[in-house]
């Protein structure tokens, strides 16, 4: 499985300008492509989701045009598709799916929608019900109640009242309103059960609104599309960014210090997700507010736990569950159902990732509570993603306790493609210093007295490659059995006190610095298998004020991102001479000769093998110590890790 390893984070602060809002983008494709006109579509999201509805759209025979500056230009086909026939896939996407189906039910023509099997999954029984009171001809190719569909040319017979559930998915009341107007009859929806997630019919009366059809609207039960409406192309049209997409930012200053200010959404915004800032305010965020930005800053005392009925801001109250984290005391949020038929279930989604990062977890039919712990537990198997691009953004949150794994985290593409990328941009990581170098040039000494002069944590990462070694050899798992050896790696019992290391309870500092130990770790690092078992483990050990490493890939690979990179080295002789003089003070016997061969052996395996092999990389500094002392290797990278 592929995984995105976060660096545990320090800080937030910084601009992010958003993508645009995929529940505006797919609403404004669809309707440019049913009006009358050529519209331009500006600021549209590039995303899985609207990269979906682009192709159906083009596939049933509307123009579209990609222009330079993302713009693209759709030719409106006048209400009615061209294309009267074909099989329409439309992968995870929601919006695109309701809206779609409800559009083409009306449109006369033969066609099938489907899309990835959890769509399968996800309910569509209430706006097929909508859709058939009108007349449309509609089968269930699987199971009943879900995609996918087959629909049929059928008399259509608008007017009177349609009634619609709202209680599952207002996105069926969405598609049905958007589509009416293609019947050009005046013809009233009425709304059974409470409607949920009221403020995406706000967006969706709103666009509406801007391509010329204006719903009476009588409170949230009942909706009149007039007679002789008719979609006509704005013209140009901005997309707002996507304010669900803020809430991760926003939070992230609420968390990290701050601010962090999000523009593309502001006061004036028509989506109801910017309702997310008055929610962190509540928890003590300093928020602030533009027409077109919103900006927010940790409170002096920290962020609290709250009660919140998330029914208006269903996508962005996921944020909050992960804000929860780092509040004190608990955090209850209610009236969250539509969370179980999104992407997947995500109340089950959330409680069983949180309870990983150490939360205690309570969830309910419609409800999540969590009460973070004292400090974040990271799983070494990462925080699973269910191919929910909500559940990889909101959970990197949880970076600002750990070093965090994400798996499969290219789920973010379905809205917000690089989000990774921009959440490097606005965050400050723990900081490293990696020192590599070969055996005995000091890298170990160096780093010590660097982290110790700095009062940062230290990792000796060849101390782990002997103790696989050593739990290797005590397993009785032979050192060139690569997945027997990765296995033992992935399971090391150990504790790292001050000097003290312990192996499964057992002290064992002394057992691990042998010179059979020495060579059994040599051959164990050469194993692919090994080198990765162990990658998320050193990343552990980045931790708040900062981590000075030392072993043979510490800045190439375990921490690439590291201020500063030194290699470390001497000439093999003097090499020889520091570990003889090492092994002596320990009341080792020892002579030089064999030391030095052992060492070239070494140097030419470490650097030979065809994973991270031992070499100085581009962006290290290079620190020859043959003719230094202690002190002086010390403060060269002290003085480096300053400029
Ligand atoms: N200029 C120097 N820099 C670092 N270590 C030195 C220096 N001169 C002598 N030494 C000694 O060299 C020995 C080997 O250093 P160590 O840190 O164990 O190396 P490594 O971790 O690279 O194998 C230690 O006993 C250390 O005190
Ligand atoms: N990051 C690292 C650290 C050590 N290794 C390998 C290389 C060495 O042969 C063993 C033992 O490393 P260690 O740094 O403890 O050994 P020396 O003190 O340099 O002799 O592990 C590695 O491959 N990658």
């Amino acid at each position: 499985m592929e995984f995105l390893d976060l660096p545990p984070l320090l800080s937030a602060r910084g601009t992010v300008r958003l993508p645009g809002s995929k529940s505006i983008s797919n609403r404004v494709l669809l309707l440019s492509a049913l009006a009358d006109g050529e519209t331009e579509v500006r600021d549209l999201l590039a995303s899985d989701d609207t990269h979906v509805m682009l192709e159906a759209l083009k596939q049933l025979g509307v123009g579209i045009r990609h222009e330079a500056g993302g713009v693209v230009r759709v030719a409106g086909v006048g209400g009615l598709f061209p294309v009267k026939s074909g099989d329409i896939f439309l992968g995870n996407a929601g919006t695109a799916v309701r809206s779609l189906t409800a559009a083409l039910a009306l449109a006369g023509g033969q066609y099938k929608v489907s899309g990835v099997p959890r769509m399968h999954e996800r309910p569509i029984g209430d706006l097929v019900d909508g859709l058939r009171q009108l007349g449309a001809d509609i089968a269930y190719l699987g199971n009943e109640g879900f995609p996918p569909l087959q629909l049929k040319p059928a008399q259509i017979k608008p007017g009177g009242v349609v009634k619609v559930r709202g209680d599952v998915s207002s996105q069926f009341l969405t598609g049905l309103l958007m589509a009416l107007p293609l019947t050009g009859v005046e013809t009233t929806v009425e709304v059974v059960g409470e409607l949920i997630s009221k403020p995406y019919i706000e967006i969706t009366l709103a666009t509406m609104a801007r391509f010329g059809v204006n719903v009476v609207r009588d409170g949230w039960q009942r909706f009149v599309v007039p007679a002789g409406s008719r979609y006509r192309s704005p013209g140009t049209i901005y997309v707002e960014g996507d304010a669900s997409s803020a809430s991760y930012f926003l939070a992230l200053g609420a968390i990290g210090g701050g601010p962090v200010r999000v523009e593309g959404v502001g006061r004036d915004s028509i989506q109801g997700d910017v309702r997310f800032a008055d929610a962190l305010a509540r928890m003590g965020a300093v928020i602030e507010m533009g027409d077109n930005w919103i900006e927010a800053k940790a409170p002096a005392g920290g962020l609290t736990g709250i009660t919140l009925d998330c029914n208006h801001i269903p996508d962005a109250a996921m944020t909050l569950a992960t804000t929860a984290l780092f509040a004190a005391g608990p955090t209850m949020l209610t009236n969250i159902a539509s969370w179980r038929v999104k992407e997947t279930d995500r109340i089950a989604a959330m409680a069983k990732e949180l309870r990983k990062l150490g939360a205690e977890v309570e969830e309910g039919a419609d409800y999540i509570r969590v009460t973070p712990a004292k400090a974040l537990s990271s799983p070494p198997e990462g925080i699973d993603t269910y191919d929910d691009h909500r559940v990889a953004m909101c959970f990197s949150l949880a970076a600002f306790g750990t070093a965090l794994r994400i798996n499969d985290p290219k789920c973010v593409a379905k809205t917000f493609p690089d989000y990774f990328e921009r959440l490097a941009t606005v965050t400050e990581a723990v900081p490293v210093i990696a020192i590599d170098g070969p055996s005995a040039s000091g890298k170990g000494t160096v780093a010590a007295c660097v982290a110790a002069a700095l009062g940062w944590h230290y990792l000796d990462s060849g101390a782990l490659y002997r103790l696989t070694a050593l739990a290797a050899r005590r397993a009785g798992v032979a050192w060139d059995d690569e997945s027997g050896v990765a296995a033992v790696a992935a399971r090391l019992d150990v504790v790292f006190d001050g000097e003290s290391i312990r192996l499964a309870g057992e002290e064992v500092g002394e057992a691990i610095r042998t010179e059979e130990m020495s060579s059994g770790a040599s051959k164990v690092a050469a194993l692919p298998a090994v080198r990765a078992a162990l990658l998320f483990r050193q990343r552990l050990f980045r931790r708040a004020p900062g981590l000075v490493g030392d072993g043979r890939d510490m800045g190439s690979v375990v921490f690439p991102d590291a201020k500063t990179k030194v290699f470390l080295t001497a000439s093999v002789e003097i090499r020889a001479e520091r570990r003889y003089k090492q092994l002596i003070g320990k009341g080792i016997e020892a002579t030089i000769q064999p030391i030095l061969q052992d060492l070239r052996e070494r140097d030419e395996r470490d650097s030979q093998r065809s994973v991270a092999p031992l070499r100085q990389s581009d962006d290290a500094e290079l620190l020859d110590t043959s003719a230094l002392t202690i002190d002086e290797a010390v403060a060269k990278v002290l003085a480096w890790a300053a400029s």
